[in-house]
């Protein structure tokens, strides 16, 4: 059965693609080594970028030369003959509908027939490379360049068998016999395995392939991953047939336990990206090459470019400008934040869809429920724009169906607020803005997280957010990226005239305003209860707050009653999921873990409001390695605090923790980053007060109506309960300086948008 294991395609979005490229031992084999020169490519990604500069310029000697170019690009028709017909029917007509190659598809595809023939060790060419190595930027169609010699090559591999069991029993000619070898074949054997790094990308590439081979008789495509019934996933393994297998490595692993009989081997080659212990579990059964092929697909900066269409020396696209923003202060944060997506709201009145990330699940729910709110009061959409909420804490259904209910969106007014679950290869079409705020996991992630807006050839734009103790991240990792700075004050202005210009002539703006997408597959019903989109969204013109500048003039004002209402409690398992975050960054960073600490501690109490910062253990700061810190600092002082600070309040968490837990212990549970320990799921309102009894929960998402919170009572957060914290006291007086200032000084006068040139 090992032998007829055909592939193994795997997109490996490695963390660091260019380690494992290295390093790994399949690369001593033969690749199918491309030079640019020995791939007809009538359209290169040059003349992409030219294209998205000439549609930027507007002229029209530079509209001929786009049409020009765009003559040139493959179109999908001259696969005929090299391609099954219901293939290539998938992709030109229903479901697919297209007409011509990208970049990546015009190296990959016309490889076809001979990248899929299989395997023949008496034939001549069986010493030449049948791996490739495909370098391409993020959003090219790398799906469909994998996918479609995936199908072809399981396709030759069924078709192969069937001729070789009728030629042993010595006819010439009986279908029944063909048939029959055929679907024994495709139940007992496993075609390609795509190895995914997370479920949401494991779940398009199964929609991408289920496309692709609608008109294939018989033909499955079959999901393994995480978070779904394991026993449920081994019946239907042990049932269907396994032309494409899409995994992510956690559940694949379970199931090659429970599979004596599938053989896999080398598993480890392909990937390195914190899953080396799964990929490591399945090793010995994985066929040995050449019987297995390997289609490496990766999207980073790796040096091995046998397959290369990015042409520049830029990892992201030229045509996303992305700019930078050093707070002054945490204090202009979220303030800061709100004001790019009003922005985008009104830069894109008709089809604004932005995604905001954030470093751990708790921030990206704090800010989730922040975003609601703040939505409802400052945003141009006001209360039609859609918010959703995707981490790692979503049972795996719900982050399904969010997932698709924003992917579907086209409200002209949408924020996904998401960890990185979202960052890496999820198609979301039409995204207008990504912005990140804090730091990204590395230079790979923002790369990824950037990919999510500009996809197919349009046009997007990217914005991170720093702290300014966060800015060494630009300062040493971005060192490639093409950064503008945007300051606080310069968005201030920019916000004021487009909101301004909006008010005088509200009807002529939203005509020149770039239209709104075209509608897409509607949207499965969800049941997600708290994320009910998408509904039915009004017209721009309906939408947006007229007048709109003393709503915009309004945000400061309303961000600062939207922290008071936020609950210490909650700001502090934030405060401690970033820490437990950072810490592990200060090498990154350029910052002494002691300075992380306090811009985490700044971070609380400025960014969020917190009268005094959080309180932090002496036992955990010892777990962090800074045992010294409290003798170095007095502000962290772990003098016990009078009892009556703690009195009166307490928590489930807390009471446990009075049971017996060690403070070390809760303060690790606090750390939710997406690889660290889960904590439990929790309603999307997390981190506001609850309404009082009796006061109606409104607004989307779960979010609360205005005037539904309790009003803090001045000084609780100091009277806390000290239950299982340890017996020392907590941090006071933040130490405020020491950061280095921000460097977003000038430079910043367009608009958002970019021309995107298509392929
Ligand atoms: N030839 C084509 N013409 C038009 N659209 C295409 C074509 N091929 C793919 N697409 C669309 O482009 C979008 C991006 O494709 P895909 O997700 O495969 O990109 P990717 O390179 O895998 O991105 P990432 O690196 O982020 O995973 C999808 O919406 C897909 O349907």
């Amino acid at each position: 059965m090992a032998s007829y294991l055909w592939s193994q395609v795997t997109r490996a979005c490695a963390r660091n693609s260019t380690r494992a490229v290295r390093s790994a031992p399949v690369f001593s084999r033969s690749f199918v080594a491309l030079s640019r020169s020995s791939v007809a490519r009538p359209c290169s990604c040059r003349q992409q970028s030219s294209l998205a500069t000439a549609k930027a310029a507007g002229g029209s000697s530079s509209i001929s030369q786009s049409q020009k170019e765009e003559e040139t690009r493959i179109p999908f028709t001259t696969l005929e003959g090299k391609v099954h017909p219901d293939v290539l029917r998938a992709i030109t007509k229903a479901p697919m509908l297209l007409t011509h190659m990208s970049p990546v598809q015009a190296e990959v595809l016309p490889l076809l027939p001979g990248i899929a023939e299989p395997y023949n060790k008496d034939a001549p060419q069986s010493d030449s490379a049948r791996d490739l190595l495909v370098k391409a930027k993020t959003g090219t169609g790398k799906t469909l360049a994998f996918l479609v010699p995936a199908v072809e090559s399981r396709i030759k591999h069924i078709d192969q068998h069937a001729e070789r069991m009728m030629r042993d029993a010595g006819v010439t000619d009986d279908p029944r016999l063909a048939e029959q070898a055929k679907a024994t074949f495709a139940r007992q054997t496993v075609g390609t395995l795509v190895i995914s790094p997370t479920r949401e990308l494991a779940n398009q590439i199964v929609t991408e392939a289920i496309k692709l081979t609608s008109h294939l008789k018989g033909f499955e495509v079959q999901l393994l991953v995480g978070g779904e019934s394991k026993s449920n996933q081994l019946r239907q393994w042990s049932r269907a047939r396994h032309d494409i297998v899409v995994a992510t490595p956690g559940r694949l692993r379970d199931l090659l336990m429970s599979q004596p009989n599938l053989i896999l081997d080398e598993a480890d080659t392909l990937l390195d990206m914190g899953f080396h212990d799964d990929i490591e579990a399945g090793k010995e059964h994985l066929p040995h090459c050449p019987q297995r092929q390997t289609f490496l697909f990766f999207h980073g900066l790796p040096r091995h470019a046998f397959v290369d269409v990015i042409y520049d020396i830029s990892p992201v696209h030229a045509h996303v400008p992305q700019y930078h923003t050093i707070l002054p202060s945490p204090e202009h944060q979220i303030a800061h934040l709100v004001r790019l997506i009003a922005h985008d709201q009104l830069i894109h009145p008709h089809a604004s869809k932005i995604i905001v990330f954030f470093p751990t699940t708790k921030m990206t729910q704090l800010f989730a429920s922040l975003l609601r709110e703040a939505s409802r009061r400052v945003l141009p959409s006001s209360g039609h724009t859609h918010i959703y909420e995707l981490h790692s804490k979503r049972q795996m259904a719900q982050r399904t169906s969010t997932s698709d209910m924003f992917r579907n969106d086209n409200s002209g007014a949408s924020i996904l607020v998401t960890s990185d679950v979202s960052a890496r290869g999820v198609d979301y079409p039409g995204v207008t803005r990504v912005i990140q705020v804090g730091v990204p996991s590395s230079t790979e992630q923002y790369i990824h997280r950037v990919g999510r807006t500009g996809r197919a050839g349009t046009s997007g734009r990217g914005d991170i957010v720093l702290l300014p103790w966060e800015m060494g991240f630009v300062t040493w990792q971005l060192t490639e990226v093409p950064l503008k700075p945007l300051t606080v004050s310069e968005l201030t202005i920019q916000l004021s005239e487009l909101s301004s210009t909006f008010d005088q002539d509200p009807a002529s703006y939203l005509q020149n305003a770039p239209p709104a997408r075209a509608a897409t597959v509607p949207a499965p019903k969800s049941r997600d209860r708290y994320n009910r989109g998408p509904r039915p969204s009004p017209p721009a013109h309906m939408r947006i707050q007229t007048p709109i500048t003393p709503v915009v003039e309004s945000v400061d004002q309303t961000v600062t009653e939207i922290q008071s209402k936020l609950v210490e409690e909650s700001v502090s398992e934030t405060f401690m999921s970033l820490l437990g975050y950072y810490m592990g960054r200060s090498g990154d960073l350029r910052i002494s873990r002691e300075a992380i600490v306090e811009g985490c501690k700044s971070w609380a109490t400025k960014s969020c409001g917190l009268p005094v910062p959080p309180y932090v253990s002496a036992a955990f700061l010892q777990k962090l390695g800074l045992s010294g810190m409290n003798r170095r600092n007095s502000s962290m002082s772990t003098r016990a605090p009078s009892k009556n600070r703690w009195e009166g309040r307490g928590s489930a968490r807390r009471d446990r923790d009075r049971e017996g837990a060690s403070s070390v212990e809760s303060d690790f549970k606090a750390w939710d980053h997406e690889s660290g320990p889960k904590l439990q799921d929790r309603p999307s309102q997390y981190g506001f007060r609850a309404p009082r009894e009796g006061q109606r929960q409104g607004g989307y998402g779960g979010g609360n109506r205005e005037g539904g919170y309790a009003p803090r009572s001045q000084g609780s957060y100091g009277d806390r309960s000290n239950g299982g914290y340890g017996n020392s006291g907590g941090y006071n007086n933040p130490r405020e300086s020491g950061y280095g200032g921000g460097r977003s000084e000038g430079g910043y006068r367009g608009s958002s948008g970019g021309n995107g040139g298509r392929w």
